[in-house]
């Protein structure tokens, strides 16, 4: 930008500032990012979906053509209701049932992630809904971490994954979910999650699977203030112990303005972070519009917020392009970008020295050679 100094008379003086570096999708992609929210069985290849199902007789896609098979997953995510949005994972599980399948899923997630610039994920599904056709939990957790190293490996040791393990709301048995957790946690699996509809299976119903988590030391996230309110983040929070919200998005009504509640101000001041999927919570309805999302609000207030993929193949997105939607609608720059993700690495389930090292060794020193 060039600025004319027009107090000066004499000769016009003319003085050169950096123009803002334009944020292009290939420097997006080739950014380091932090995804700590994303479904395996949400996240499928629409190839993989057709040649699995064509394999294991999978019936009722509504298409073999891979791009449409896509756009029909788009629109049907696209409905404005969590419970409709959900339908699709049908088809997702429905393929997911072998050890083989969830080992190719597994690892063509970790492949697809690398791709986008992800350095470390934490990538979570529910082991129950893997054993329509006789797999233990057990053997799908084992398959999952196997697709997972060979995902890895075959990045190139781009990416490092973490496995979070989910229980269903409106299935009973949380327990066993968290006995998974504890389980395999030398084995990867690095924290604990509800999932699934979340108006009327509130994390009162089996408190004791969180008392249980807190007293392991295991690390437990909590879907949350997406289809229900603010006071179901309060429970997840104050009767559970969750340590981030996934979405999180609805705590905004407890914010007027500048005026931000006693519950959000807690959620704040704790560092709880808000793993918001800003494309997903317009699919599901938890938000009406994009630019009716929360996220600037809140990071300008100071909440840890993160931008997260939620279902890659639901809703068509990538972190990448997640990073694109925000940039546009709300202007963020670099700086924001790395905000979000030193957030991310910051509420990420792993060890203090592995996140201080994730932060100083990749993420700085990336960023600041990108805003450049
Ligand atoms: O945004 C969401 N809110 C609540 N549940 C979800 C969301 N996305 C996916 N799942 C649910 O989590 C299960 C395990 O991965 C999926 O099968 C889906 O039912
Ligand atoms: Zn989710």
């Amino acid at each position: 930008m060039i600025n004319a100094d027009r107090n000066d008379t004499a000769c016009h003086r003319y003085t050169v500032t950096p123009m803002p570096t334009p944020l292009t999708q290939e420097d997006l992609r080739r950014a380091p990012k932090v995804l700590l929210h994303d479904h395996l069985d949400g996240g499928l290849r629409p190839q993989t979906v057709i040649e699995l199902a064509e394999a294991c007789g999978h019936q009722g896609l509504p298409t073999t053509d891979p791009v449409a098979l896509g756009a029909w997953f788009r629109d049907n995510a696209n409905s404005g209701s969590l419970v409709r949005y959900l339908e699709g994972f049908a088809h997702t599980c429905g393929v997911m049932q072998d050890e083989s399948s969830l080992v190719r899923v597994a690892s063509e997630a970790v492949q697809d992630l690398a791709a986008d610039g992800v350095v470390y994920a934490e990538i979570r599904y529910a082991p129950e809904l893997f054993t329509d056709k006789g797999l233990s939990m057990e053997q799908a957790v084992e398959a999952v971490q196997e697709g997972f190293r060979q995902g890895e490996a075959a990045s190139g040791g781009r990416i490092r994954v973490g496995t979070l393990l989910c229980a269903m709301r409106q299935n009973d048995g949380w327990q066993r979910i968290a006995d998974l957790v504890v389980r395999y946690r030398d084995a990867g699996v690095v924290g604990f999650d509800i999932a699934g509809p979340e108006a009327g299976f509130p994390p009162s119903k089996e408190l004791s699977a969180f008392e249980y988590l807190r007293q392991q030391n295991a690390h437990f996230t909590i879907h949350a203030a997406e289809a229900s309110g603010a006071e179901s983040a309060w429970e997840a929070v104050q009767l559970a112990g969750a340590e981030r919200l996934g979405h999180g998005v609805r705590l905004a009504e407890d914010i007027q303005g500048d005026e931000v509640g006693l519950l959000a101000a807690y959620v704040r001041d704790r560092r709880i972070a808000l793993e918001m999927c800003p494309t997903s919570n317009v699919h599901t309805g938890a938000v009406a519009s994009l630019a009716e999302h929360p996220i600037k609000r809140m990071a300008d207030l100071g909440f840890r917020v993160t931008v997260n993929t939620d279902n890659r193949l639901m809703s068509d997105v990538s972190m990448t392009g997640e990073f694109a939607t925000v940039v546009e609608q709300f202007g963020f720059g670099w700086e924001d970008l790395r905000k979000f993700t030193v957030n991310a690495a910051k509420a990420a389930f792993i060890s203090h020295d592995e996140r201080r090292a994730l932060i100083q060794d990749v993420i700085e020193p990336a960023y600041a050679a990108l805003a450049k």
